[in-house]
């Protein structure tokens, strides 16, 4: 991947992994706001990747490009190897079930239990899971990995901010996802809460081999849980290596990233 400050000679030599997300020369304006402008990245299977850029630098707008939920002008988005363009609306549904999401906005639905939020997803693509009889083990399974079993008969209201967003991690992994796209995961949360958080989305990783994609300002976030990082500077990829490499440059652009 070519970036403008070239930090890393290692990061030009890919791992010997399978690529899991491809996006090569995305772009997307708004009139004159040319938001992405020939962005670029690979995801490595079993990878954490971490993408930080200033607000407004597009990081939304990939996402939503990479969910179908936009268009983009031009480039392409490769999920396994499959380009979404090319797939009907049936095939994207299939595709989205192998990518699981961790929004600042994911909310539980207010008049479920936790149970219930969990089974939500799997009776919604029975087509892929099969008719489950009882559920029950799959949401223990998932609330497990989150640390929070104890909680599966309690109402959202009842879960703190932090739990809340466990939970909603467990009802992405109850789908067992490929790829988890993390938008913010630790925003609006107190710095402890943030850090399980953090603990969490390692372990994850390490439990469900999955590749995660992790937008964040959160320089702690990104310390502990990133392989390899991308930077977003004046709409394009400005500099790629690890949480190290990055922080140890002299380039005023990269170090305003890092106080
Ligand atoms: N639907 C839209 N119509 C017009 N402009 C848009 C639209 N969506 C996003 N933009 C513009 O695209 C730019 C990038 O927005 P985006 O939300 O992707 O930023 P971001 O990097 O995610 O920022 P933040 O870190 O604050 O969440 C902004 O200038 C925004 O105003």
């Amino acid at each position: 991947m070519e970036t403008k400050a070239n930090i890393s000679p290692l990061a030009k030599e890919a791992p010997p992994r399978k690529v899991v997300l491809e996006i090569t020369d995305l772009k997307k304006s708004f009139g004159n706001n040319n938001v992405l402008n020939g962005f670029n990245l690979k995801l490595y299977e079993g990878e954490n990747l971490v993408i930080m850029g200033k607000s407004g630098s597009g990081k939304t707008v990939m996402i939503k490009c990479l969910v179908g939920l936009m268009q983009p002008d031009s480039g392409s988005i490769k999920v396994m190897g499959k380009d979404i363009s090319t797939l009907n609306r049936a095939d994207m549904d299939e595709l989205r079930t192998e990518i699981g999401f961790l929004f600042q906005g994911s909310a539980l639905y207010d008049s479920m239990t936790v149970r219930e939020n969990l089974e939500f997803p799997l009776r919604r693509h029975e087509h892929k899971f099969g008719n489950i009889s009882d559920p029950t083990p799959l949401v223990i399974e998932a609330l497990e990995s989150v640390g929070l079993v104890n909680a599966i008969d309690l109402m959202p209201s009842e879960l703190s901010g932090g739990m809340q967003r466990r939970v909603a991690l467990a009802r992405t992994l109850i789908l067992k996802p490929k790829i988890i796209l993390y938008d913010e995961p630790t925003s609006g949360l107190d710095p402890i809460t943030a850090k399980e958080i953090i603990e969490l989305m390692r372990r994850v990783q390490q439990q469900y081999h999955t590749s995660s994609l992790i937008i964040t300002h959160d320089v702690d976030c990104a310390r502990v849980v990133s392989e390899r990082m991308i930077l977003l500077v004046d709409n394009i990829n400005y500099a790629e290596g690890t949480f190290e490499q990055l922080k140890a440059s002299k380039d005023e652009k990269i170090k305003a990233f890092f106080k």
